[in-house]
């Protein structure tokens, strides 16, 4: 049986990339996808304005909906101050057994947890089932029609405190309308936009923070 593109990818970071070093496995994954086969990964351009919220946030707790390869969770993760942890949530099992391969070279795997199954079932047991008390910063890089009900299911299991940040990738391409309107309506969220372009394209996109005011 042939190969998936996440299996190639995969493949090309454990035989390219230094193991236990999370840059390299990043530079790898965008090297691959830029050259050989495009993948949804959030990328370098985008991923520069992922890591300066990080390190504006310094999350002690971070949330990521959409783990696909864990090219973000890895990415986020190397940024994490000791003892900080991040929970990354993903629907699709081939794609979370990747990600648990790549985590696990990346050598983050101590920070990192993943989580399998559909987030509107996760995010209900993050309290208990995960010990979480509040979300201090969350990716949302999962179904895009499931951003805006997962930022109220979020605010209705009382995940989000004062200044929690929410992070949004793809908001223009292909496109999270719905979740913009949302959060930039709601008078809970003060909202930043920032133009970008789609991983190893030209096309537009951008990502949008909303920071909760409680
Ligand atoms: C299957 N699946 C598991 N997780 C997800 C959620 N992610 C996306 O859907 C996603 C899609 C695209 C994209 C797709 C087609 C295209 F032509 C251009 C862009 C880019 C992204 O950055 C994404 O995050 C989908
Ligand atoms: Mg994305």
């Amino acid at each position: 049986m042939n190969q998936s593109k996440e299996q190639r990818i995969l493949n090309f970071v454990l035989q390219n990339a230094v193991r236990g070093d999370p840059r390299s496995v990043v530079d790898t994954i965008d090297k691959y996808c830029s050259q050989k086969e495009w993948a949804m990964n959030v990328g370098n351009e985008k991923g520069l304005i992922l890591d300066k919220t990080v390190e504006e946030v310094n999350p002690s707790v971070a949330l990521e909906l959409g783990s696909y390869c864990g090219y973000s969770a890895v990415r986020i993760a190397r940024l994490l101050k000791a003892g900080a942890r991040l929970l990354t949530v993903e629907f699709n099992p081939e794609f979370a057994a990747i990600a648990r391969q790549m985590i696990e070279f990346a050598g983050v795997q101590d920070k990192v947890k993943l989580l399998e199954g559909p987030s509107q079932e996760i995010i209900p047991q993050l309290k208990k089932k995960y010990e979480v008390d509040t979300l201090d910063f969350v990716f949302l890089d999962h179904w895009k029609d499931r951003y805006t009900p997962d930022t109220i299911l979020l605010q209705e299991c009382n995940l989000l405190r004062k200044g929690s940040v929410l992070l949004a990738d793809n908001v223009i391409f292909p496109g999270a309308p719905d979740f913009l309107t949302y959060v930039r309506e709601s008078p809970h969220f003060q909202c930043t936009n920032y133009p970008s372009h789609l991983e190893y394209m030209q096309v537009e996109d951008a990502m949008e923070k909303a920071v909760f005011l409680g």
